[in-house]
């Protein structure tokens, strides 16, 4: 047994409530959460998110990655869905951690890319592994899951490590002028699934992403002081 069960409790949020439970890994104490919708026990092709860690974009809504995005839409299409179930994968900076992750976010800033910056590191792009989570949905229940992602190399990770996934939801969302280069080169380097036309549209959910030309977002620019 690589998890255990920790506790859980009802969590009303702004999309809908959830029962919220925490596994802890037991080699290395990370706390997994699974944030679940309605009746997911004994069930095929439950809809599901496994969403990595990512404390700057989930958190403080930073705009390098497409990440806090990803959740939110994520967490809305499963109370749409009425049912389903979303894994906080402590999995922070790609598996590498927070500490490593802003020293590649400091490599970006001298012109490198993030595959580039996590190499630079001594790292592989991704270091990520689901075990974890292929037990998490062991315990719930779950036969199999339609997965929110765009990225093929997690399917391929998450099939081998035993996660039985019948069916893919792209999940392409949060695109701005601060992300385009990274989203470019996971489609390049890392296969993501984002189509061209995904790539040259905005789907920034926000109002703020505004022409003014300041390369700020700046919610006092004169220009857009009503
Ligand atoms: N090492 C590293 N990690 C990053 C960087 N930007 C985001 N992350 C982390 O990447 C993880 C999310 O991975 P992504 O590559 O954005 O997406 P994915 O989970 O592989 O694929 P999707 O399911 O489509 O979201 C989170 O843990 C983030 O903290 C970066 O530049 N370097
Ligand atoms: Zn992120």
């Amino acid at each position: 047994m690589l998890i255990e069960k920790k506790a859980q409790a009802t969590l009303p949020t702004e999309y809908g409530i959830f029962e919220i439970m925490v596994f802890e890994e037991l080699a290395n104490g990370k706390e997994h959460v699974a944030m679940v919708m309605g009746e997911v026990n004994g069930k095929e092709k439950v809809l599901s998110r496994i969403h990595s860690e990512c404390l700057t974009g989930d958190v403080f809504h930073s705009l390098k990655c497409d990440c806090g995005f990803q959740l939110n839409t994520a967490m809305q299409s499963i109370a749409a869905e009425g049912c389903g179930v979303l894994i906080y994968h402590r999995a922070e900076g790609r598996g590498i951690g927070l500490t490593n992750k802003i020293k590649a976010y400091a490599l970006q800033d001298q012109g490198l890319d993030t595959v580039e910056a996590n190499e630079a590191l001594g790292f592989a792009p991704d270091m990520r592994d689901y075990n974890a989570c292929a037990e998490i949905y062991a315990m719930l229940g779950v036969k199999s899951v339609e997965l929110m992602t765009n990225n093929p190399d997690k399917i391929e990770t998450m099939r081998k490590d035993g996660i039985n996934i019948v069916a893919r939801r792209p999940l392409v969302v949060g695109k701005n002028k601060y992300n385009e280069d990274y989203l470019r080169i996971k489609t390049e380097k890392m296969d993501h699934m984002f189509t061209s036309a995904d790539l040259n549209s905005s789907n920034m959910p926000l109002s703020f992403d505004n022409d003014c030309g300041n390369d700020h977002l700046d919610h006092n620019c004169k220009q857009h002081k009503k």
